[in-house]
């Protein structure tokens, strides 16, 4: 329950005007229902009262002679009453409905800034991830919280309402019927907690159906899947998982429905002893005939507001028990941030960037991807990594890119810690393009576009980059040009071959014009020519600039002014091309090999 006063907070601040109308209309609605049974009561009164005082058969005679005025000013009540309750049940959905949509999509965008300020560790995290996917969830899933809670106040007061009225008949009477539901309660209560309790420990596994759902049938995948003939066994999969989750689940709601009907009959138990026990009080000539039905209606509503109280609000409880994990993800903190006192980024780079003794390892991970690593990479300088696969560049690269932080050592840039430099500066003067560089299904123009997104809409800028990348010759194939919406997830949108996209994602990177620029290998899919290419321009557009090359063919990194061999997480020799084939080691040893195959 302590969830509840935040998200009425959050439902507050969405917007007022729609808050303060969906409670005004409800605090109206609340006092109708009693309001239209003590009418019915006056009405049955009045119409006793008359066959008593013997009124004209004939209906005009009884209308012109006035008998029937009060009866008709008690229905024409009755009416405007139902046409009011119909009226104000329709406006309160609208307005719910408006504060419903604009709850979430509020939410959906603070769990996108929240997520955007988390480190990428924490996107590595299986944990956060099934807490995201949670939390995704909740936005969607809580629309009918705040109808149903704001619908319970509105019960509540009706409840009120009627119990005031019964408690001047028979105060009693209401005690039994209170004490009748608590069983009902306990049970609803119970079984909402298993629900949470089930749901959240198949969240990984829910996850994994997402997954295979996807997996088996999409773009990306369907090339795959259809020449391996994946799909059986995905589907197999799929099955067996869900049934699983489907056996769990049903379990549960059979003993639900056993026990809350069991739990439900003591409640109508306690409204007919209460029944009885008026009709009995009328017949000794206490009460009315409208009192009866007045008594007997309110009983049987109030029986049904409080079940429905009450099972509503361990309801409320469940669902703000759901909140939990909105409210987790949201406490989550990125540990990579900038200082208080973060210094700027030196325009220009005098001396570099220093990596002493570096250790990293990954979350959860035994081996240190990096140890004792150290180098220099000079200002101006165009460095060459080059180590078979799983040595270290990636993870050496995002060191220096600020996506993870040293776990020994340090990382110096000119003479500074990495982490006294402002994070947002650092990155904005580092332009890296990976090699899972990210394929927008956006237009071309917004594809090169966002290596500087303050740029986005300077299209010189962007024809420009395009033309560095070699992208330009790409775009003037495609039918619209800069406008063509590339990839296949939409309608409008044409593929690229694998080159190609590189191509667009390279351009991205001259688009950022950052004072260090790094390309991880995203000229794997490029032939020979256009990656030789690529890096020439590279090598000749980097002139001011510092940049970092990783590539497995040896015939683009020779042209690098220095080269790292990098194994096993440290740096195992470094030089000129030259200097390392002299050498004979490891470096010598891979461009013969590479050499051979050409011969
Ligand atoms: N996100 C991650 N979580 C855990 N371990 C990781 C992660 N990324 C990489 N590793 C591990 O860290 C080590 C270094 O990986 P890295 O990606 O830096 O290698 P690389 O030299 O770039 O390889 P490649 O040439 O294949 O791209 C590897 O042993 C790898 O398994």
């Amino acid at each position: 329950m302590r969830n509840i006063p935040p998200f009425l907070r959050e439902i507050w601040s969405t917007s007022k005007p729609l808050t303060i109308a969906s409670i005004g209309i409800r605090l109206i609605r609340a006092f109708l229902p009693i309001a239209t049974l003590y009418i019915g009561k006056l009405i049955i009164d009045e119409a006793i009262r008359l066959i008593a005082a013997g009124v004209p058969h004939d209906l005009m005679d009884a209308w012109h002679a006035g008998h029937l005025n009060h009866l008709l000013l008690l229905l024409g009540l009755e009416f405007g009453l139902a046409i009011v309750s119909d009226l104000l049940g329709r406006l309160v959905s609208y307005v719910d409905t408006l504060l419903s949509e604009r709850f979430t999509n509020a939410t959906s965008i603070r769990l996108m800034e929240h997520a955007a300020t988390l480190d990428l560790e924490d996107f590595e995290d299986a944990d956060l991830q099934d807490k995201l996917d949670r939390a995704r969830r909740q936005t969607m899933g809580r629309m009918n919280l705040l109808s149903q809670l704001f619908g319970q106040a509105q019960d509540m007061i009706t409840v009120v309402s009627f119990a005031a009225g019964l408690i001047a008949y028979a105060p009693w009477l209401m005690l039994l019927l209170a004490i009748a539901l608590i069983p009902a309660f306990v049970g609803e209560s119970h079984f909402n907690a298993m629900n949470y309790s089930l749901n959240f420990q198949w969240t990984p596994e829910r996850r994994q159906l997402e997954y295979l759902r996807q997996t088996s049938a999409s773009v990306e995948t369907a090339k795959e899947v259809k020449i391996f003939g994946l799909h059986n066994f995905f589907i197999d999969r799929f099955r067996e998982l869900s049934d699983k989750f489907y056996d769990a689940n049903r379990a549960l709601a059979g003993k639900r429905a056993f026990w809350g009907t069991l739990l439900s009959a003591l409640g109508t138990m306690g409204y007919y002893v209460a029944y009885g026990y008026i009709a009995w009080r009328t017949v000794r000539g206490d009460f009315s005939v409208g009192d009866l039905t007045f008594l007997a209606g309110s009983f049987r509503r109030l029986r049904q507001l409080l079940e429905s109280l009450l099972t509503g609000f361990s309801q409320v409880a469940s669902q703000a028990l759901y909140l939990d994990d909105l409210y987790s993800f949201f406490e989550i903190q990125p540990e990579i941030i900038s200082k208080a006192d973060a210094i700027a980024v030196p325009k220009p780079i005098r001396t570099g960037f220093v990596f002493d003794n570096v250790g990293f390892r990954y979350e959860g991970s035994e081996n240190w991807a990096l140890r004792h690593l150290s180098f220099e990479l000079h200002a101006g300088e165009v460095l060459a990594l080059v180590g078979e696969n799983g040595a270290g560049k990636t993870t050496l690269v995002k060191l220096l890119a600020r996506l993870y932080d040293p776990d020994e050592g340090r990382i110096t840039l000119d003479g500074r810690d990495l982490r006294d430099y402002d994070l947002d500066e650092l990155r904005a003067n580092i332009g890296v393009i990976f090699q899972d560089f990210v394929r927008y299904h956006m237009t071309a123009a917004e594809n090169i576009g966002v290596g500087q997104i303050s740029d986005m809409n300077n299209r010189a800028r962007i024809e420009d980059a395009a033309r560095r990348g070699m992208a330009d010759e790409v775009i003037a194939g495609l039918p619209k040009g800069y406008e063509q919406v590339i990839g296949r997830r939409f309608k409008e949108g044409m593929d690229l071959s694998g080159g190609q996209w590189q191509k667009i994602a390279i351009a991205r990177a001259y688009m950022r014009d950052a004072q260090v620029m790094i390309l991880d290998e995203p000229t794997a899919a490029l032939d020979a020519r256009a990656e030789f290419e690529v890096f020439e321009r590279f090598k000749e557009l980097s002139d001011e600039k510092t940049a970092v090359l990783i590539s497995h063919r040896f015939s683009s990194v020779r042209m690098a002014d220095r080269i790292l061999v990098l194994a096993h997480g440290k740096v195992e020799a470094s030089g000129t091309h030259e200097q390392l084939m002299a050498q004979g080691g490891r470096y010598a040893e891979l461009f013969e090999l590479q050499a051979q195959g050409y011969r």
